[in-house]
């Protein structure tokens, strides 16, 4: 799924209107009804059509097939430009640059602000993979939902509570002095945030020093444990290395983690579970790829518990992102959503190939996929 940005300029103040009328009747309705749009968006018939027109052109709407009344639904296409449109206004972006990574369930841009300053834009994609992948029956799955729940109500939602989900950890993370991406803003599916000036620790094939980064690692592990969350995918794919220069000339290597979709609080049920399989996550990786294997067992996890309990100087953060307005009831749905649609990370170690040059979204077979996009076009600069 590409992001096509040339016709953002083109769209009038109705234009913007009608779409968003679109996006509103969804989620009530897996196809708006065009009356609908016509009174939402509260213009003449004759001035939304010719907008319905333009916006259907460009694949930011669309008819389904199968609908037996007259109506559109607004595609990942149509969410892009509304999300998009909302950042630029708030002055968080100015234009659009390059693809830099496809994720399982995003698409990373390499944006800029009006000064010209590079920033990363990530586009959450919730339900891409599943429905493609047929992880989940697709007719088992619409037989057990509402209309809601399987229309684009769904993965519109979905995509929008991960985008939320990880702004307010990297904002609650960044606040508590772990290195991630500074957070800037966030609009429906998509988060803009600070470029990591490195690379993820996947690329890196020699580093001088295993044992110190290992131990760094861990740490953060740890850290975070006290902060009262568990990662839950710490792994090669969600560290970026970057080197940093000290006065003295000598060059350390500062971890940054950049990516935290399974993040779950120390009390979860399985909290165990998830922590004993980050740190073996990262024993493993450094065993393999540069032959360390650190004489102690690391940390584990009822030690850790015991240390957080004596420990009242840390704040826990799960209240801090539940006050930011990433709630229960999201975080529960949400994981719901993950569950049901086998989303469980990057299951590192698997899969090695995986890289930005690898798109297997493009070769997939969308005749399974609910969401279908009208066009694939190349991604171009919206401005300047
Ligand atoms: N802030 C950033 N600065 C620089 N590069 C980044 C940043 N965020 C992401 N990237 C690049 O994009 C790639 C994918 O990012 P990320 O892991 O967040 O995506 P993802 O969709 O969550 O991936 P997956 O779900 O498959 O783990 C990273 O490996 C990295 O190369």
């Amino acid at each position: 799924m590409k992001l096509d940005t040339k016709s953002l300029r083109y769209l009038n103040n109705a234009d913007w209107k009608v779409l968003s009328a679109v996006e509103s009747g969804s989620r009530n309705h897996e196809v708006v009804p065009t009356p609908l749009i016509v009174s939402i968006a509260k213009s003449s018939p004759g001035d939304v059509q010719r907008s319905i027109s333009l916006l259907a052109r460009s694949g930011l709407i669309a008819k389904l097939a199968t609908a037996k009344y007259d109506g559109y639904r607004l595609t990942y296409g149509g969410l892009d430009y509304l999300a998009l449109h909302g950042l630029e206004k708030s002055n968080v972006i100015y234009s659009v640059g390059n693809q830099i990574g496809v994720g399982k369930e995003s698409d990373i841009f390499v944006v800029s602000d009006e000064k010209g300053e590079q920033k990363v834009l990530k586009i959450h994609r919730l339900g891409r993979v599943s429905f493609k992948k047929g992880v989940k029956n697709k007719r088992d799955y619409a037989k057990t939902r509402t209309q809601k729940e399987r229309g684009a109500g769904s993965w519109m939602y979905m995509s929008r509570l991960a985008a939320m989900k990880e702004y307010a950890f990297m904002t609650a993370l960044k606040e508590a002095g772990v290195e991630v991406p500074m957070p800037l803003g966030q609009n429906r599916h998509q988060i803009v945030m600070s470029l990591v000036d490195g690379f993820p620790l996947r690329q890196i094939e020699k580093i001088p020093d295993p044992a110190g980064l290992y131990a760094e690692l861990i740490a953060i592990i740890v850290r975070l444990a006290h902060l009262g969350l568990i990662h839950g995918d710490f792994n090669e794919f969600n560290i970026m290395i970057k080197e940093i220069e000290k006065e003295d000339g000598e060059v350390s290597l500062l971890p940054v983690v950049i990516d935290f979709p399974q993040m779950v609080s120390i009390d979860h049920a399985n909290a165990e579970y998830y922590f004993d399989r980050d740190v073996d996550c990262i024993k493993r990786y450094f065993s393999r790829r540069f032959g360390f294997v650190s004489d102690d067992q690391g940390p584990h996890f009822k030690e850790v518990r015991r240390a957080i309990a004596k420990d009242t100087g840390t704040k826990r953060l799960d209240a801090k992102v539940e006050a930011s307005g990433f709630s229960k009831k999201m975080a529960k749905d949400l994981d719901a959503y993950m569950k049901e649609h086998n989303i469980d990370g990057d299951r590192a170690g698997e899969d090695d190939n995986r890289g930005s040059e690898s798109d297997d979204d493009q070769s997939e077979d969308d005749s399974n996929n609910v969401v279908e996009d009208a066009e694939e076009p190349e991604i171009q600069d919206f401005k300047g």
